[in-house]
């Protein structure tokens, strides 16, 4: 069949466009859904059909009815020192964004953190977990199950690691009953990928083993108590992907020369704002803005996009130390990944190899940079809220 014989059936609705890769290359199915898209509505795709990535490659493991690549502006913010465990260097971090402003107060928060002798970090946990919903008879069958994966942990363990080299099966905690469902969360440590797929088909194992013994059945791989891609206060208190730590001391002269404020109006501020405002309005997170910080290094290095929403998650403290301000982030629920998803894509490989994390071993080290490089946008937002300057940030920087 001739390109414009495929469409054509795509016009008539003879063929569905998922049908296309059976009948040429994922680079032509590409401009054929592109094509049938802009002719059924009279559309320019030009900017989409602009690509450099290998589409038969993203084809096979990262998208599926593919149309063409998106593009976003990419900017750079940086050196920004940063102290870790694993992460002792000076680096300049890419950032994906189409928010004005974003890159320059992570900028003049790196500028910050630089001059001030560089940032703390440290992954205080490492975890990636799954939790399929069980359902038993009622309160005293779901009992027993509940004690089924306590007193087999160690053969379920054996059959979840039979099925990845470098996942290992941590612990089953919590294990929550209600009414008649089970959910027990399962932990994993997935070395330096994010790890869901190898947690969800190592935890399918387990189920299956699970379906064999008991007469429980299950009935949802995942039971939303994972928790995967939403909000929650379990990942909050129990963590989730990498939980990470970092903070800094500004000396006063440096929060006057680069933040243009005071410690004393910085800690106003993330009192009045971070703290009390969070609580007043039953927020989840207590910060200014982490999911910018967090969405812009995502994007520009491959992560799972979803996962801003854990990354989102945290508080922010302040303090006025003698004129000096001390101010940490905490991120417990941030699922990063230097191998495997998205991170295998091209662009995603630039974005990772500008901070030298690309590639096994560098899973910690990534998470430390994310975390100092929320912990730069968070100082400079706070700061220009604290002197006033958010307004005037955004109209001389963010519009046209
Ligand atoms: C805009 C600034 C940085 C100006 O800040 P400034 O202090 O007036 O600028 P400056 O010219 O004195 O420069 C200070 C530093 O800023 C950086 N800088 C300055 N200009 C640039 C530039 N063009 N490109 C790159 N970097 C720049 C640069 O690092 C420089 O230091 P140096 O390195 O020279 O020693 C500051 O006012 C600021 O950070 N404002 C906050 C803006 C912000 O954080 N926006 C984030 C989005 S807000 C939002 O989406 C969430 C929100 C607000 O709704 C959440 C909530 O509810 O809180
Ligand atoms: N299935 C689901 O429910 C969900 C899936 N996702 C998607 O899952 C993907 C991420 O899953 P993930 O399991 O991380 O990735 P992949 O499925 O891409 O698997 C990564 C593989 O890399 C191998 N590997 C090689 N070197 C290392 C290393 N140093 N550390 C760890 N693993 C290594 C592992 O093999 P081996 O296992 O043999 O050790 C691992 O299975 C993303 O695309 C994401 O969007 C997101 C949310 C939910």
């Amino acid at each position: 069949m001739s390109h414009q014989e495929i469409i054509d059936k795509l016009l008539s609705g003879e063929m569905k466009l998922y049908q296309v890769d059976k009948e040429v290359d994922a680079k032509e199915a590409t401009d054929i859904r592109r094509e049938f898209l802009e002719q059924k509505y009279d559309l320019d795709l030009s900017n989409i059909s602009n690509y450099t990535l290998d589409m038969e490659r993203a084809s096979a493991r990262n998208i599926e009815n593919s149309i063409g690549v998106l593009q976003l502006p990419m900017g750079i913010a940086g050196p920004m020192k940063i102290n870790g465990e694993y992460c002792q260097r000076e680096v300049f971090i890419p950032l994906a964004t189409s928010e004005g402003a974003l890159v320059a107060s992570i900028n003049r928060g790196a500028s910050t953190i630089t001059a001030s002798g560089g940032a703390n970090a440290r992954v205080v946990s490492d975890i990636m977990t799954r939790a399929p919903a069980i359902k038993c008879e009622g309160v005293s069958e779901a009992l027993k199950v509940k004690q089924w994966f306590v007193d087999n942990f160690d053969e379920l363990k054996a059959i979840a690691e039979s099925t990845t080299s470098h996942g290992k099966l941590i612990k089953i905690d919590p294990i929550l009953i209600v009414g008649s469902y089970v959910y027990p969360r399962f932990v994993f440590s997935t070395g330096d990928s994010m790890g869901m797929n190898m947690v969800t088909i190592a935890s399918e194992k387990i189920l299956d083993k699970l379906a064999e013994e008991t007469s429980a059945v299950h009935i949802a791989l995942s039971g939303n108590v994972c928790v995967d891609k939403k909000p929650a206060a379990i990942n909050i208190v129990e963590g989730r992907g990498k939980s990470v730590i970092a903070d800094i001391l500004v000396p006063k002269d440096i929060v006057a020369k680069k933040l243009k404020t005071t410690a004393e109006a910085i800690v106003e501020v993330n009192t009045a704002k971070n703290l009390v405002g969070s609580a007043a309005s039953g927020a989840m997170a207590f910060n200014a803005h982490y999911a910018n910080m967090v969405a812009a290094i995502f994007l520009a290095t491959g992560q799972d996009a979803a996962h801003v929403v854990e990354g989102s998650l945290g508080i922010t403290t302040a303090e006025n130390r003698d004129g000096d301000l001390y101010f940490s982030v905490n991120l417990p629920d941030l699922p990063v990944a230097t191998v495997g998803g998205g991170t295998s894509l091209e662009v995603a490989q630039e974005g990772l190899n500008i901070l030298g994390v690309a590639g096994s071993n560098h899973a910690k080290e990534f998470a430390e940079i994310v975390a100092c490089t929320v912990l730069a946008g968070e100082l400079s937002l706070v700061g220009a809220l604290a002197a006033g300057h958010l307004a005037r940030a955004h109209q001389e920087l963010g519009r046209g």
